[in-house]
């Protein structure tokens, strides 16, 4: 694997209400990191907090930054520091083939469309799929899809990589051949994923529990606890209470 770069993040005192209802937050911190997990159970805020690091959602308090960068109010800014890869390819890809898809995002970036080309194109032949340019997306399959969003969020380069359980509803073989592409990816990464074995790569792992930060540290240490709690909670039975 490539040395990654290191990045910062720093949260002071942000929260997301959704509906009224505060759903992340109020969190503060404010670390240095070149692979961040992110781990927790269903509801508890991880794909919330990937579209706060992105800056696709507002805070409803405090500020969010990214190697200095409040992503939320310096969209031209945060594009060049934080690119999202969605668990959903299909909640990302808008363009019909593959080519203008990749070359779109560098645009975004200010380059002219022959230019953006030229540059998707030299992504296209470094993840080995020159052959992909005109292919429409709707005949790839899923595991593709994801790779075209990948090369997406390479071409623009950003600085940090925020993976919303990039490896849900990916076979064994897909998923493998996805994380040896994500090592093409030389910016820091937050992975976030209700799957500890997805993380052990990481450095460091937030666990994220009703909106706030459970435990935060050392990637052993705070999974094997993450892991425990599950389990407890796996051989209860809150999943027949709806008043959560
Ligand atoms: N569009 C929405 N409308 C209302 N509530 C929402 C919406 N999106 C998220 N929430 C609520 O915000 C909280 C956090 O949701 P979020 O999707 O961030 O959790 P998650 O950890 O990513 O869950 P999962 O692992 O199931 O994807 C949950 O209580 C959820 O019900």
């Amino acid at each position: 694997m490539q040395e990654a770069f290191s990045a910062q993040l720093t949260l002071v005192d942000t929260s997301v209400e959704i509906d009224a209802r505060c759903v992340l937050g109020p969190l503060s911190l404010d670390l240095s990191f070149r692979r961040l997990g992110v781990v927790g159970r269903n509801g508890s805020g991880k794909s919330t907090l990937a579209r706060l690091l992105a800056g696709l959602i507002a805070p409803a308090g405090g500020t969010c930054r990214l190697n200095g960068v409040d992503v939320y109010t310096d969209r031209r800014a945060a594009l060049r520091e934080v690119g999202i890869l969605f668990q959903n390819p299909d909640h990302q890809i808008i363009f019909p083939t593959v080519l203008e898809e990749v070359a779109f995002g560098l645009t975004q970036l200010g380059r002219k469309k022959a230019q953006a080309e030229r540059d998707a194109l030299a992504i296209l032949a470094r993840f080995g799929k020159s052959d992909w340019a005109q292919s429409p997306v709707s005949s790839l399959s899923h595991g593709q899809k994801h790779l075209v969003c990948l090369m997406s969020i390479v071409a623009m380069a950003p600085k940090v990589l925020v993976l919303d359980e990039p490896f849900a509803g990916l076979d064994f073989p897909t998923k493998t051949q996805l994380s040896r592409y994500l090592r093409l990816f030389d910016g820091a990464v937050i992975h976030i994923s209700h799957d500890p074995s997805d993380l052990q790569d990481c450095e460091s792992v937030l666990w994220l529990e009703k909106g706030q930060i459970a435990r935060s540290g050392d990637t052993k240490s705070v999974l094997a606890q993450y892991l425990e709690a599950m389990e407890t909670l796996g051989a209860g039975d809150d999943i027949s209470d709806l008043s959560r």
